[in-house]
């Protein structure tokens, strides 16, 4: 039953079946995760775009909050071969739109044809082809989607493991996901969860041992108070980025990020380090990347499939960054390892 309209780029329309009713819109993304799917959904990183599972079955380990990246559902619209009634019912729930029952091959080639693109949906009785088309025309640029921070960071200073022994980190929240903090907590570190657009007094005030920028959605240079206090503390701290970090971290450095095609998004993307050889397989979910790192960074690992940087480094100033999550959830615990080697750096 034709019941929800998916509008692309070119006013094409693709008939769907409502899963959560609603119309939406936002950029149209795919992940090829096959598990993971409250992770994904509950990541920051995926505000204003609607993600789109190239796993044609998805919900059949039903939801459970433990597994909640933060507190919300955070993709715009959901689109998938087949959701199971547990995930609709929480998407209906969290009024998230979201449609099933159409050929998601056929977007996913769409995707990497033609890159990113914009998207509506309108879903339920009373949804029309018009009211899908309406919603792709409003629909912006990621990159215009200029204060997205202020959608996802914490409204305030936040310690998580206050009693801790360990090292003392000033987080940059521009969307951070819970794993991230678990992963520091776990090892003993006092974590200052501060606002993504946090000055440099603010870091000043908790006084940390490392400088950790997160991860967070759209477009890196949309984060200009993040890339100063960057500016700010290199040389004087220790510095790590996940993802969207790296991002900022390599801009405050003088180097350049772009938009990429369709991005980097699933649980099997292998990354190799240039200094071992060795290759890890990595979660990622980013739409930008590093173009150029500066001359203050060395690319240390690289996307084996199409060699951009996945992580950059520089001793002496003590900065490590990925572009891929270590932290998984969802995905492979195969780089867990870097929380240890950036709290060692604190440390020493
Ligand atoms: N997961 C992330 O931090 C994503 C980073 C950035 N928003 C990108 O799309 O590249």
């Amino acid at each position: 039953m034709t019941d929800a309209y998916v509008a692309v780029e070119g006013d094409r329309i693709i008939e769907a079946r409502a899963r959560a009713p609603g119309e939406t819109r936002g950029e149209l993304v795919f992940t090829t995760a096959y598990t993971g799917y409250e992770e994904s959904l509950t990541d920051p990183s995926y505000e204003e775009q609607i993600l789109t599972f190239s796993y044609p079955l998805i919900g059949n380990y039903g939801v459970r909050e433990e597994r909640f990246e933060s507190d919300r559902v955070q993709p715009n619209g959901v689109v998938a071969r087949e959701l199971t009634d547990d995930v609709a019912e929480w998407l209906e729930s969290e009024g998230v739109p979201a449609v099933d029952h159409l050929d998601t091959r056929d977007i996913v080639t769409e995707i990497r044809d033609e890159g990113a693109m914009k998207c509506g949906i309108a879903a339920g009785p009373d949804a029309t082809e018009e009211a899908a088309l309406e919603q792709l025309h409003q629909c912006k640029h990621m990159s215009e989607h200029r204060d997205i921070g202020a959608q996802v960071s914490v409204a305030e200073h936040t310690v998580y493991n206050e009693d801790g022994d360990g090292v003392s980190v000033a987080l940059v929240d521009c969307g951070a996901k819970g794993s991230i903090i678990d992963s520091l907590v776990e090892r003993d570190a006092v974590v200052h969860v501060l606002p993504y657009d946090a000055s440099e007094a603010d870091v000043a005030a908790v006084d940390p041992d490392l400088l950790f920028i997160s991860n967070g959605p759209g477009d890196p240079e949309n984060f200009e108070a993040a890339g100063e206090v960057v500016d700010t503390y290199v040389g004087e701290l220790p510095i790590a980025g996940i993802c969207l970090g790296q991002q900022v971290v390599a801009s405050a450095l003088g180097g350049e990020t772009e938009k990429m095609e369709f991005g980097h998004r699933g649980v099997n993307q292998p990354v190799r380090d240039l200094r071992t050889d060795q290759v890890v397989m990595t979660t990622q979910n980013h739409g930008y990347t590093v173009a150029e790192p500066g001359e203050n960074l060395e690319v240390t690992q690289v996307n084996v499939n199409d060699d951009t940087p996945e992580g950059l480094e520089n001793d002496d100033l003590e900065i490590i960054t990925r572009q891929y999550h270590p932290e998984a959830n969802p995905g492979p615990h195969d780089s867990l390892g870097f929380f240890d080697d950036v709290l060692d750096l604190a440390e020493n």
